[in-house]
């Protein structure tokens, strides 16, 4: 069975279609649950910042302030975004405002604040380059756009701005591209390897689903029987069993009862309209007692050829030789023409009936007790109901 990891990612690392649409939100989600950590760390980040600007001088806090109530405001913002289901589609576009407002705001304080160290504000570059894929992870296309914004914003700062030395300038910006690089390369296979476990639990669970329903399609053609729709033999025992096993745990108070049918001169019908006509006439006959049973527990087996069995749960002698009846009466009303029969001009059954809660209550002799009741009706005439009584005696309805 194909496991996933045997599809190639392209280096592009693209899915098609649904299957990428499907990613992007597992994605999402993934980071969802460590964003609120990151932006916290944000949080505490700006705010010692901040802390520190004011102790070394309050006209320096007085510039940077502002900038920085913006920054954590975004970032109390992608916390509160990745904690809310509703909100999560905002949380990438919310990741990158907060990166880039941390990389711009530093350039624009480097370029402002009036204090001999405020050139180290440029290397909010490189640290919101690492917030924005190590910590916030965004895509990794979008932490290349980012990337690309923070690292141009920076060397038109520092080239324009003609606050640092060409050298000072050469060293920031090949610190902010290296942590791009690493960053982004980290960034790269992280997506790699999350795109390529998604793939594997996605290829698995469809083949897991397809191997479901398989077996749902063998296990009821094992079951059924194609012709009439009712339980085949195989199906027929093991519900059967199964009843009499929760009737014998029940403590043998509940009931079932078994009706076995069979077709009346079913091989002269066959002789006589042909073999085609005869599986009509058994999809027919069968379509009744199925009508005729409601509770969830009761079921319609084909037995063998033009042999059916009803299994009535929780129903008495009493209450089954009515159903036995009225199956009987309602398929004799069908009107089946049978010209072969001797004992009417339509199409009829005999039924044998027995009860489990009267005197027997494993399969087998269930089955044979309502047998002999059913040769009972043939003998007598056919066309009518025979049971087994609780002392084992034979009688006609
Ligand atoms: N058309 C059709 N006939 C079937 C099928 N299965 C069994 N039969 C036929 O059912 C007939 C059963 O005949 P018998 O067992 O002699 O019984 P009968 O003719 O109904 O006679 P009694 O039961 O004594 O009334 C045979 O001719 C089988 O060929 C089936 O799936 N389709």
């Amino acid at each position: 069975m194909p496991s996933g990891s045997d599809i190639r990612l392209p280096w592009h690392l693209r899915l098609p279609g649904p299957l990428e649409r499907d990613f992007t939100d597992f994605f999402r989600d993934s980071v969802a649950r460590v964003a609120p950590w990151a932006a916290l760390n944000v949080v505490v980040l700006l705010s010692l910042a901040l802390a520190l600007e004011f102790s070394m001088s309050p006209e320096v806090a007085a510039s940077t302030w502002r900038p920085r109530l913006l920054c954590l405001m975004l970032a109390v913002a992608t916390a509160l975004v990745a904690r809310h289901g509703e909100w999560r589609r905002w949380l990438h576009g919310l990741s990158m405002a907060l990166a880039l407002a941390v990389a711009l705001t530093g350039d624009w304080m480097a370029l402002t604040v009036d204090h001999p160290l405020a050139f180290s504000l440029f290397l909010q570059t490189p640290l919101a380059i690492l917030l924005m894929s190590v910590l916030l992870r965004v895509p990794f296309y979008w932490a290349v756009a980012g990337s690309v914004v923070m690292i141009g914003a920076l060397a038109a700062s520092l080239y324009q701005g003609g606050r640092t030395g060409e050298d000072l300038a050469m060293v920031l910006l090949l610190l902010s591209l290296s942590s791009a690089s690493m960053s982004l390369f980290g960034q790269y296979i992280y997506e790699r390897l999350l795109r390529q476990h998604f793939l594997s639990e996605n290829v698995l669970f469809q083949h897991r689903d397809e191997l479901h329903s398989a077996n749902r399609v063998l296990e009821s053609q094992a079951t059924v029987d194609g012709l009439t729709g009712c339980l085949n033999r195989r199906g027929m025992e093991s519900r059967l069993d199964e009843l009499l096993h929760g009737f014998s745990r029940g403590g043998g108070k509940e009931r079932v009862s078994v009706l076995l049918f069979d077709i009346d001169f079913f091989k002269q019908y066959n002789d006589t309209y042909g073999h085609l006509a005869g599986d009509e006439c058994l999809k027919a006959v069968a379509s009744i007692p199925r009508s005729l049973t409601q509770g969830d527990k009761d079921f319609v087996a084909r037995y063998g050829g033009e042999e059916f069995m009803v299994v009535l749960a929780n129903t008495s002698l009493k209450d089954a030789l009515v159903v036995a009846e009225r199956m009987r009466t309602r398929i004799e009303q069908l009107g089946l023409p049978h010209s072969g029969s001797r004992v009417s001009q339509v199409v009829t059954i005999s039924v044998g009936v027995t009860c489990a809660g009267e005197h027997a209550a494993d399969a087998n002799t269930l089955i044979k007790c309502a047998d002999e009741a059913l040769y009972q009706a043939k003998g007598a005439g056919r066309n009518q109901v025979a049971y087994m009584n609780d002392q084992g005696r034979v009688l006609a309805l």
